[in-house]
């Protein structure tokens, strides 16, 4: 058996500076960590990464903490898994919670690498040594938002997102690129528009923005096709796309001529490898996205964002962009827009146990 107990500690942290869109403000964190175990005392590691309250996605902090406690932790241990391929199958009867899902696959799987003494990235055949990083500017304050990337700007990040709402966009653009002719620069609107904005949202082409992200509704696939013949900017879909089979929709009705991965919105590594696979087999660039998260996920995005298909600088920023203190030894750092791919097993950072003590809050255990 390759599993013989499981723990959930619950962490929380106040973000450095307040993360905030037109849905509302990110000022502290709360995350689960989950930590899989097998006989000779090698720990995998995982991270839910649902907000406390449902304004991105369904999930919470509560609904993952009861999923993987009465439903797949309990399944998960009775069945003595020999491998994390069954992983999928087994958890067929528990329909879509994906961010409790991706956590403990997640645990699992840095498990099952360590056990064969290999990187993460590398069992997925991802071969990339260092990474590009993007970094996300989240402010309703246009001075802020400048300062900001001033500030980023000593990292080298190779990516700027900004997020916009139909009300600040024209201006917070208009002013960056003053600034900033030649940044490479997306803005994300988290579904900030309707289809009756196209002519507005055409205006939006003369920022020679690399994409828009997710202008439409959140589960909308079929208007995003529509919008997109009647832009030149190429739209980015995120929060559209939480499974492979949205993924193959979007395709087919070239809704996005990007995507952006969320491995924890798509329920793990599996599905997330599955949609860069097919991505790539129709030269649809792919990149990696974020969610204000700790080092755990970080360094599981990090080794995701190995894989071919990742061609464009995702939300992969440096630990201290969030954090006064992360929970990885080393912290992730950007230098010349690039992190360094780890090449120890599994994740490949180790765990800052002193601050994961300090973080916790609750913790659970299951044998
Ligand atoms: O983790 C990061 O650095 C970026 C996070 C981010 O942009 C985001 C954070 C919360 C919810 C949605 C999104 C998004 O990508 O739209």
């Amino acid at each position: 058996m390759m599993l013989s107990s499981i723990s959930l500690k619950l962490i929380k942290a106040p973000l450095k500076r307040p993360f905030k869109t037109h849905l509302g403000t990110v000022s502290d964190r709360e995350v689960i960590i989950v930590e899989a175990m097998d006989e000779d005392g090698l720990i995998g590691y995982g991270e839910a990464v649902p907000f406390t309250s449902p304004w991105y996605t369904e999930e919470t902090t509560k609904t993952c903490f009861h999923m993987l406690d009465d439903f797949l932790i309990p399944l998960t241990l009775a069945s003595q898994i020999r491998h994390p391929d069954e992983l999928p199958n087994l958890w067929s009867g528990i329909r879509r919670n994906p961010m409790a899902k991706s956590a403990l696959e997640q645990a699992i799987l840095d498990l099952y690498a360590k056990q064969k003494g290999v990187y993460l990235g590398r069992l997925f055949g991802g071969e990339r040594r260092e990474v590009a990083a993007g970094v996300v500017i989240a402010s309703n304050d246009i001075e802020d938002a400048m300062r900001q990337i001033e500030d980023f700007s000593d990292s080298g990040y190779q990516r700027y997102k900004i997020k916009i709402n139909p009300q600040n966009d024209l201006e917070f653009l208009a002013e960056i690129r003053r600034a900033y002719p030649d940044i490479p620069l997306m803005a994300d609107a988290n579904s900030a528009y309707t289809l009756d904005d196209i002519p507005h949202l055409q205006k939006l082409d003369d920022f020679k923005l690399m994409m828009i992200e997710q202008p439409l509704g959140h589960d909308d696939i079929v208007e995003h096709s529509f919008l997109q013949k009647q832009l030149q900017t190429p739209i980015c879909l995120d929060e559209s796309i939480n499974s492979f089979h949205d993924a193959k929709s979007a395709l087919s009705l070239q809704s996005c001529g990007v995507i952006n991965i969320k491995m924890a919105k798509v329920g793990g590594w599996m599905e997330a490898v599955r949609i860069h696979d097919l991505c790539l087999g129709n030269d649809v660039p792919v990149w990696c996205g974020g969610m204000i998260e700790f080092g755990i996920s970080r360094a599981h995005n990090i080794a995701l964002a190995t894989l071919k298909g990742f061609t464009i600088p995702g939300d992969i920023s440096s630990s201290s962009r969030y954090w006064d203190g992360d929970i990885i030894d080393p912290e992730v750092i950007v230098e010349n827009g690039v992190i360094q791919v780890p090449d120890k097993a599994g994740i490949g950072f180790a765990i800052n146990e002193k601050r994961l003590k300090e973080l916790t809050t609750y913790s659970k255990l299951y044998k």
